[in-house]
């Protein structure tokens, strides 16, 4: 089984999102939990788009013969508009409100008059073409935005430009989904986390700090917990984070060996092993203890680490895998091929935009790279020119 059908099967172990209300300031990199629709035009009245003079029709008709037009005052951004008397101007600042009756705001560069200073008493146009048309330079009310339009769709994540867009309509707060909290197990008796412990026969933990970070990265709450190699302390970690988690995620103790202490706490009653056809990371794990989902992950630090990046992530984004993988251009060197796997590899972006790829696939590989690439199943080989899949990493 290839990895996106894999990801197909377990995508029923999506966990539930509910949502909460939280200041727009504090929306960033949150998804959306709810369509966003304008309940007020943007601009909410008509704005001038230009620092200039705003003429009514028939001072426009007077300026474009060339005769000088009285000039009644100012408008900065921010005021309340002065009325147009008829067959006059005022001078306008970009964003300032208009007149009711403004027929156009012409340019300061097309007048005979100072940018900066006292507005003139005056004010004569250089050139200026006939056909301009009514509401030349006046920004409409809804011309940006209108009432019951769409600005931020539910399942989106809020960028500063989405914040800014929540703040432009006035909104204060916005309804985000509540983070997921994810528990996070690693298994086997050779973990030690204190590196002072951890001479032989042990080994320093990375899976740990590593998924850990991956999970705070990908916007969820991780709760930590390692286990050596006893199914029914593993039974009962995974019982005890049941009742706080939306998910848990185990590493190790899953491939063919005498102390598999997942598959042996887990398998029959509530997981399902088996092998898929990718490397790293092929030997994994999927199922349920109550209403909680589990993932298992190899303990490999390379296989848990993609594991995560194609499996715990979609159920996270909510997002299969095969709409995941993004197209590039290989820029070499050439990938072979393996007959019974595709192959999970290191890529990074180079100066022209296109991906090389490390070529080795142990985590220290992936610590440099920008994207996972994946090179197809067969005896052919990935080669400079070809378009690739990717996934962010
Ligand atoms: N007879 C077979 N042996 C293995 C097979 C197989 O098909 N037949 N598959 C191999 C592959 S591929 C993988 S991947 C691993 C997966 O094994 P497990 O998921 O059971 O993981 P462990 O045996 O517990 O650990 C594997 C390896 O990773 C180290 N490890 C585990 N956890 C951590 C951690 N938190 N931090 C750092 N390193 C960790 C562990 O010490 C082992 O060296 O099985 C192969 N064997
Ligand atoms: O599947 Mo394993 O060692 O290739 O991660």
């Amino acid at each position: 089984m290839e990895p996106e059908e894999y990801c197909q099967l377990i995508s029923s172990s999506t966990p539930t999102r509910t949502a909460e209300t939280i200041p727009i300031a504090s929306a960033i990199s949150r998804i959306a939990a709810d369509d966003v629709i304008a309940d007020a035009p943007i601009p909410a009245f008509a704005t001038s788009a230009m620092d200039g003079f705003a003429f009514d029709e028939s001072a426009l008709n007077s300026a474009q013969t060339g005769v000088e037009v009285a000039v009644l005052g100012d408008i900065p951004a921010g005021a309340m508009p002065v009325d147009i008397a008829p067959g006059t101007a005022v001078r306008v600042m970009t964003g300032a409100q208009v007149p009711a009756t403004a027929e156009v705001v012409v340019p300061v560069e097309l007048t005979d008059a100072e940018s900066t200073g006292p507005a003139p008493d005056r004010v004569q146009v250089s050139s200026l073409s006939k056909g301009l048309r009514a509401g030349w330079n006046i920004r409409a009310v809804g011309e940006d935005t209108l009432i019951g339009d769409t600005v931020i769709r539910a399942g989106e994540t809020i960028s500063s430009a989405g914040v800014g867009t929540l703040a432009m309509m006035g909104r204060e707060t916005t309804r985000v989904q509540r983070p997921l909290t994810i528990g996070l197990i690693v298994t086997g008796d050779e973990l030690r986390t204190d590196s002072t412990t951890c001479a032989h026969p042990f080994i320093h933990n990375s899976n740990l700090p590593m998924l850990s970070s991956a999970i705070t990265n990908a916007g969820a709450i991780p709760v930590e917990r390692s286990c050596g190699d006893d199914p029914e302390a593993l039974a009962h970690i995974i019982d005890e984070l049941g009742d706080c988690v939306d998910l848990i995620i185990t590493t190790g103790g899953i491939s063919a060996g005498a102390f598999e202490v997942v598959r042996q706490a887990l398998s029959g009653d509530h997981s399902t092993f088996l092998r898929l056809a990718m490397r790293p990371g092929g030997p994994q794990g999927y199922g349920r203890r109550g209403d909680v989902p589990l993932l298992h992950f190899p303990g490999t630090p390379a296989g848990a680490f993609l594991s995560f990046h194609l499996f715990a992530r979609s159920l996270i984004e909510a997002s299969p895998l095969r709409s995941r993988w993004k197209k590039a251009v290989y820029a070499g060197p050439e990938v072979l091929g393996h007959d019974k796997a595709i192959s999970l590899v290191p890529g990074r972006f180079n100066t022209a935009g296109e991906v090389e790829s490390l070529n080795r696939s142990r985590l220290r590989d992936f610590s440099g790279a920008d994207v996972i690439i994946r090179a197809p199943r067969g005896s052919g080989s990935i080669r400079g020119g070809d378009v690739i899949a990717v996934l962010d990493c």
